[in-house]
């Protein structure tokens, strides 16, 4: 579960980017959160893989209280937390499957177990047959698929992603929800900060709206 009560976030600037947010992300559950551009959504993001902390409030990911847990515990909290960028950040100088590996690698994973769950994570993407190519020679589509793969490759039970879509076209875009649907059909909690409200719409899932750091719906209704 994912719980925001009352949470506010200043920055060192001075910004507040997100001012008195609360709502709860049950297990299981597959959101949106969207918002014009510096509305607050990748702050909301960070505040969950406590990358930023809360200024005020408090943020519960499993029934732990972000703003206490000690800086020791986070590598824990992220190994729970699958996230995915709109730019992939993929290392192009290695495999696709290097690239999916990354996480059990550093992980200390066993190389039989890593094989076979980089082979797991590459089939559910529809990737495995580009497993030796370098992510250079894929298409974005492809690429995004890699960023997927290796955010669900340690099987986290919460997936967030910041701007999954931003740089593919509507088909592409679809295809990608779509993955992240199939997940959400085993059971792992998502949320999405996506700007493309056609799209988002389209999904028919709960959409959280943030408007100058405040959250201005919780619903399944355009706005
Ligand atoms: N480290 C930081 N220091 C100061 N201000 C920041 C910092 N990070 C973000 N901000 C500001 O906080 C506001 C919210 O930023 P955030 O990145 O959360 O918005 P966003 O909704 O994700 O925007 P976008 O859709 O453009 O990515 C913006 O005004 C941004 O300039």
């Amino acid at each position: 579960m994912i719980r925001f009560d009352n949470v506010s976030k200043r920055y060192e600037n001075g910004h507040e980017a997100l001012k008195q947010v609360s709502f709860t992300l049950m297990p299981g559950e597959m959101c949106f959160l969207t918002g014009h551009s510096g509305a607050g959504k990748s702050t909301l993001l960070k505040l969950i893989m406590r990358m930023e902390k809360a200024t005020q409030g408090l943020v519960m990911v499993h029934d732990r209280n972000l703003s206490q847990m000690a800086d020791r515990h986070v590598p824990h909290l992220r190994r729970n937390i699958g996230v995915v960028f709109q730019n992939h950040q993929l290392l192009f100088d290695r495999s696709v499957f290097d690239n999916v590996a990354l996480p059990l690698v550093i992980e200390g994973a066993d190389p039989s177990d890593i094989a076979r769950r980089v082979r797991a994570a590459l089939d559910k993407v529809g990737l495995l047959n580009k497993e030796k190519l370098s992510p250079i020679m894929l298409s974005g589509g492809e690429q995004q698929r890699v960023g997927i793969a290796r955010a669900v490759v340690t099987r986290p039970p919460i997936i967030l992603a910041d701007e999954p879509t931003g740089n593919l076209d509507p088909k592409l875009s679809a295809e990608v929800m779509h993955l992240f649907r199939q997940f959400n059909e085993t059971g792992v909690t998502i949320l999405i900060a996506s700007h493309d409200l056609d799209l988002v719409y389209s999904m028919g899932n709960r959409v959280l709206t943030l408007k100058d750091g405040f959250m201005i719906s919780d619903g399944n209704n355009a706005v």
